[in-house]
């Protein structure tokens, strides 16, 4: 690992009228490190994926990518410089097969193929995600977990510098959670660098390094995983809260 970090969030702020979603939050993510953002329901996860991905500006604050600032850049130039995501209900593009929704985020992202190559990769990356044979497969009809599946294989295929997965893991039953986690897991033991946004907790324990928590957009601890969790104030967070 680096000492730079490729990610650095710095006072970031979003406001939405009068409700502040993301109030003063600041953290770093290191190279090769798989970072968790937990929290509430509503605490501003979500928002600060939106931040960093450029989905939303932030109202103040700075976010910069290898150490160049990258907040209040569009979408699409944040995602050429390298940050990819999934989405918290899964977007695939339905007019596409699944190795048009892979070959898609090869052609739009951070390490741009074209034609065969992008071909190639694609059907690299559906055989990883556990799509083998399925490149042809009309999206639509897919299983919930294979669109997942495909969305990681999309976020995958522009090589990105920082991986952000919204609640990946939602919605699975607990075999297909398993696998889930352990895709995840290669892909932290292949030095991917990604932060998570989950409510699995078992996921969080078994495969973050460590832990952002936010509570109603302020970010309330920060550490290594078993640690943060004990932490009291986290604790009272997440108390009536159905998730914990
Ligand atoms: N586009 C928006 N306009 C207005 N308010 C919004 C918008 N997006 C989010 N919010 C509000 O900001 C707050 C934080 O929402 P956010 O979705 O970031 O939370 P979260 O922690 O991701 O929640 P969950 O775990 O339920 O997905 C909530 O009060 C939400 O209603």
């Amino acid at each position: 690992m680096t000492a730079a970090p490729i990610l650095s969030v710095n006072r970031a702020q979003k406001k939405f009228g009068g409700l502040i979603a993301v109030n003063d939050v600041s953290f770093d993510v290191k190279q090769g490190e798989l970072l968790g953002l937990i929290g509430p329901n509503g605490s501003g996860k979500t928002t600060m994926l939106n931040l960093i991905s450029g989905a939303l500006k932030p109202t103040a604050g700075e976010i910069a990518l290898g150490g160049k600032a990258i907040s209040g850049l569009a979408a699409h130039h944040i995602a050429r410089r390298g940050v990819s995501r999934t989405f918290q209900l899964v977007r695939v593009l339905p007019s596409l097969d699944a190795e048009g929704n892979v070959m898609a985020g090869a052609v739009f992202g951070h390490r741009r193929l074209w034609g065969e190559e992008a071909r190639e990769l694609a059907h690299r990356l559906l055989e990883r995600v556990g799509l083998a044979g399925k490149a042809h497969a009309p999206v639509a009809a897919m299983t919930y977990i294979d669109q997942k599946r495909l969305e990681l294989a999309r976020a995958l295929a522009s090589d990105p510098r920082l991986l952000l997965l919204d609640e990946w893991l939602a919605g699975l039953n607990p075999s297909e959670l398993k696998i889930g986690i352990s895709l995840i897991d290669e892909l932290r033991h292949e030095g991917r660098t990604i932060i998570m946004v989950e409510h699995v907790m078992d996921a969080i324990r078994t495969l973050c390094d460590r832990c952002v928590v936010m509570s109603s957009g302020v970010k309330i601890a920060e550490g290594g995983v078993a640690e943060t969790l004990s932490d009291s104030e986290v604790i009272r967070a997440y108390l009536g809260d159905d998730d914990a």
